[in-house]
């Protein structure tokens, strides 16, 4: 993620240089009124004329230079926050599905959203905090220096203090936060859980008790925070001890040096200005260090979310089926369970073929469906497709093959066009041919603007039987060579299922394997094979 960060350089710099030169503007407009003030405790008016009318000018160059800074600063941690999410999405979608079945999804959302804004606060905006003060630092001993260059000493005995204290105190907040980041993540992951059960929460008056687990969850992060904050504010209280004392140092020394003529009227002013320019930056930066050096585990908490703990490499490319896939020997059981869920499954699934696998619950059809579509490996045995292992054969390749219908059913936000052809092109022809052969053409007929209608919120604002046809529709559309069935209609009406089932068996270039518990007398018979499956085939 960090190499990532890389890339945004080139915003950071353009930003800083915007700051490096409105700091140093300000700072030659201090340098110079200062000398004005000397001029006229010399009494020097010829001066103060000749240089008034340039300090002025420059002066109003500061108020386009302040928006420019302010512009670019929101451009650069606008850029990196879109750059660092959309690497998160697109490295999640690169997850091995198996391993992400596996896990508990709100791990993925609390990292997109709690750590993230962590991160934004962190990393992002002290990458440019600590950068920009450190600029705004240099102007400011520059100005001390143009009075006396001993000062340039201080400076840097100032940084030194600070960037000790910072590495010294980073460690425990470190900890910290990784420590929240974890808690953010199990009380995303319930959040989510409650909510998706919201009708069970209602039906059961589980309020109370959803309602209590939910207060404790929230104080546990609520005193971390608190814990986080109170860390912070004693770690800030000792460093701003440090930097104010030696700053009243500092001074001193130029009040000795103004008493014995040293330095003039206007030097002790700029002085004192400088070393406030040199304060502002050196609180901002104590605060964000430790911040900023506590983001190295929050990265790498990130980054874990999306190893594949699957190394496996998948080397045969396969661009088309052409005979068969088939079962020899295979055995499995899942990784947490012991138990064997499938044993001895010998079958073949001949091009084309129709099958319907049905068995009781429980029984294992939908672990064989998962087989087939390479969520998991045989544990023991082999299954090949036109002779290759399954195991061998790329992921991206085999699912270009493959159309799947289920009951959990993902609309896009989006016309229904759109959610048909899943943002591909076919032609209108294919279409409208997918759109008869799932009983889907009465709904489009009565869309107010047809297939540019747009279908909202996971497709709320259509039923469930026309959420399900309209992905019936978009897995003939796709022309697959296998189109794997899970409980495809069970939210459809006996008829309507039944009149799409026939025409799913009627078309002659596709392999179908269907597990469903719904079983119609007068399609059974339209299938190749009816397989029983109790942990093993019949
Ligand atoms: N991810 C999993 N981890 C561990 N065990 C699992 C997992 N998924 C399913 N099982 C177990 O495997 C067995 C077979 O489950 P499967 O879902 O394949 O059955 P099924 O025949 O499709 O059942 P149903 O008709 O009720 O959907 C069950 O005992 C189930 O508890």
């Amino acid at each position: 993620m960090l190499k990532r960060l890389y890339k945004m350089i080139p915003w950071l710099v353009l930003a800083l240089i915007i700051s490096a030169i409105s700091a140093t503007f300000d700072g030659w407009v201090n340098i110079k009124i200062m000398g004005i003030l000397d001029d006229a405790l010399a009494g020097n008016i010829t001066m103060i004329k000749s240089k008034s009318v340039t300090v002025l000018l420059f002066a109003a160059l500061l108020v386009p230079l302040g928006i420019l800074v302010a512009m670019s600063n929101n451009y650069f941690k606008k850029k990196t926050n879109l750059l660092l999410k959309k690497y998160y999405l697109s490295k999640t979608f690169q997850k091995d599905i198996a391993e992400f079945h596996k896990e508990n999804n709100g791990k993925y959302i609390s990292a997109l959203t709690n750590d993230y804004s962590t991160l934004e606060a962190n990393l992002i905006t002290g990458i440019y905090s600590v950068s920009n003060g450190i600029i705004n630092f240099l102007v400011g001993i520059w100005v001390i220096s143009s009075v006396d260059i001993r000062m340039l000493l201080v400076g840097l005995i100032i940084i030194g203090i600070n960037l000790i204290v910072s590495i010294v105190t980073a460690k425990p907040i470190q900890k910290a936060y990784k420590e929240r980041s974890d808690m953010f993540s199990e009380y995303t992951s319930y959040i989510k859980e409650v909510l998706s059960a919201f009708h069970i929460v209602k039906n059961y008056n589980l309020k109370e008790k959803v309602t209590k687990d939910y207060y404790e969850k929230s104080e546990s992060i609520q005193q971390k925070g608190f814990f986080i904050e109170r860390m912070l504010s004693f770690i800030n209280s000792f460093q701003n001890f440090l930097m104010q004392g030696s700053f009243y140092g500092v001074l001193c020394i130029i009040g000795y040096f103004t008493l014995i003529g040293k330095i003039t009227p206007g030097g002790l002013l700029l002085v004192v200005t400088g070393i406030e320019r040199m304060a502002w930056p050196l609180f901002e930066v104590s605060e964000i260090f430790p911040k900023l050096f506590s983001s190295k585990d929050l990265i790498q908490k990130i980054e874990k979310t999306l190893e594949n703990e699957n190394t496996y490499e998948e080397t045969v490319d396969i661009r088309s089926f052409n005979d068969k896939i088939e079962f020899k020997d295979v055995e499995f059981h899942y990784e947490n369970n012991e138990q064997i869920i499938l044993s001895d499954i010998n079958l073949t699934f001949k091009k084309n073929g129709k099958y319907l696998i049905v068995g009781p619950s429980g029984g294992g059809k939908s672990t064989l469906l998962k087989l087939l579509r390479k969520y998991f490996n045989p544990t023991k045995g082999q299954i090949t497709i036109d002779g290759h292992d399954l195991k061998d054969i790329k992921k991206e390749q085999y699912f270009s093959l493959v159309a799947n219908i289920e009951q959990q059913v993902f609309i896009f936000e989006d016309t229904v066009k759109n959610n048909l052809t899943l943002y591909k092109e076919y032609t209108d022809e294919d279409i409208n041919e997918a759109i008869d052969a799932s009983g889907l053409r009465e709904f489009v007929n009565n869309l107010p603007e047809g297939l540019d209608t747009v279908i909202y919120d996971n497709g709320k604002n259509i039923s469930g039987g026309e959420r399900s046809r309209l992905v019936i529709a978009r897995a003939l559309l796709s022309k697959a060579s296998i189109l794997f069935m899970d409980e495809a209609f069970a939210s459809l009406d006996m008829e309507r299922a039944r009149e799409i089932e026939k025409t799913i068996l009627a078309l002659k270039n596709i392999t179908v394997i269907n597990v469903s518990h719904v079983i119609f007398r007068n399609t059974r018979d339209l299938y190749d094979r009816v397989l029983t499956v109790k942990k093993n085939i019949s």
